[in-house]
């Protein structure tokens, strides 16, 4: 898909349908696309390429742009292979276009490419421009914004900021598509751990003036960027972005699950924002940007083998990796002769920063008494308090 978004400066974006995992690791029910950008100025200038899965339309959208048009310069903002994988197919195309990259990603193209890339790279670093005429880009390091050689680039004349993977999102390539919906789930995965980073990212951006966001996933952003960016510093700063509790819950037979729809009621009634997750029929990740989202968080899990359920198990391994901290957290357990789960669940979390798990731990034995019932309405009370 080819899209103007401004004097000189054009959109090659290809949709990914998402019938493979992306990264191997997220559904994509709606897809992602790839996005690329080129500047026709004097010089002209491609920005990024993209995944291996869509070369042949995007070759063919690009050749399109440049209409005959030689290409004078190929930035490279982000090495991952969603964007870098047709790094060859564009020297092929133009042998002597000049690739403009960070220090960190030359040696990362290097070794991509089993080639030593250095000959047809100039490095770029923190405040250089590369003068295209009337447009100039001016570059920002953003290190760890996810990957270490990350770049963006800022251009004045329009007040583009070319974001890299910075404020992408899952999703087709439809402006009218919830930017929150598709960027929160891909930012708490993907970018989530490195909160610092973002920060300084964003500290680093805030005096420019951007009148246009144009990431490497999703959609140009455009009118008023005040929400997408207090969002980003919302999620970067580890803040709940939301008041409510994010119940999440592994079950085998039905039991975990009746008590996890008990205390999910419960705050329902009390009129408090709730999203229940089923670890074993959601992938993980719907999880994750729950728990990160909420200000508040349930675990409920059976035991399992003398330890805890498996899709519990890493949930827990992957919120705290993604340093998951200062939220409250209530546990409820389930054995049937000998239940442990909330044991490794308390352990978890108790390794994560300013997580306070609040009691009672509710201890079902295989299926919810009424003496649990009574505990689950404490815990309820208790979490809210
Ligand atoms: C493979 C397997 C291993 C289990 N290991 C334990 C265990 O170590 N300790 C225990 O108390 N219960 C264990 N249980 C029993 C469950 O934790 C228990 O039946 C619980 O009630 C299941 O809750 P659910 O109905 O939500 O699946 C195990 C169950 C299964 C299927």
């Amino acid at each position: 898909m080819i899209s103007k978004i401004a004097d000189q400066i054009t959109l090659i974006s290809e949709a990914d349908q998402g019938f493979d995992l992306f990264e191997a690791r997220y559904p994509i029910p709606e897809g992602i696309t790839y996005n690329t950008y080129v500047i026709e100025d004097e010089k002209t200038v491609l920005l990024d390429a993209v995944d291996a899965k869509v070369t042949d339309e995007w070759v063919s959208d690009l050749k399109k742009v440049l209409n005959g048009r030689k290409l004078d310069y190929f930035v490279v903002h982000h090495m991952e292979p969603d964007h870098s994988a047709n790094i060859g197919t564009v020297l092929s195309m133009f042998p002597d276009v000049r690739i403009i990259t960070s220090a960190k990603a030359v040696k990362m193209m290097s070794q991509f490419m089993n080639e030593d890339m250095s000959s047809k790279c100039d490095v770029v670093k923190e405040g250089d421009v590369l003068d295209l005429g009337k447009h100039k880009l001016h570059f920002v390091e953003t290190m760890m914004v996810h990957w270490p050689e990350v770049i963006m680039s800022y251009e004045p004349t329009e007040g583009i900021l070319f974001s890299a993977d910075a404020f992408g999102r899952f999703g087709p390539y439809d402006p009218a598509y919830d930017w929150v919906k598709g960027a929160r789930r891909y930012y708490m995965n993907i970018v989530g751990k490195f909160g610092q980073m973002v920060q300084k990212a964003l500290a680093k951006l805030s005096p420019l003036d951007i009148k246009k966001i144009c990431p490497l996933h999703g959609c140009v952003l455009e009118g008023d960027l005040s929400g997408y960016l207090a969002l980003y510093d919302t999620w970067s700063s580890y803040r709940p972005e939301t008041e409510g509790v994010a119940v999440v819950y592994a079950s085998f037979y039905g039991n975990t699950r009746k008590a996890a729809e008990k205390i999910c009621q419960i705050f329902k009634d009390k009129g408090v924002e709730t999203q229940i997750v089923d670890l074993v029929h959601t992938d993980v990740s719907y999880a994750l940007e729950a728990a990160f989202r909420y200000s508040r968080m349930i675990v409920a899990a059976p035991s399992y083998e003398g330890g805890l359920a498996p899709q519990m198990e890493a949930f827990l391994l992957d919120i705290g990796g993604k340093k998951y901290q200062s939220r409250k957290v209530g546990i409820i357990e389930n054995g049937t002769f000998g239940p442990c789960a909330g044991k490794f669940m308390a352990k978890h979390l108790e390794t994560m920063e300013g997580v306070e798990i609040v009691g009672p731990k509710v201890t079902i034995h295989s299926a919810m008494s009424k003496e649990n019932e009574a505990q689950i309405e404490e815990l309820a009370a208790n979490i809210l308090g």
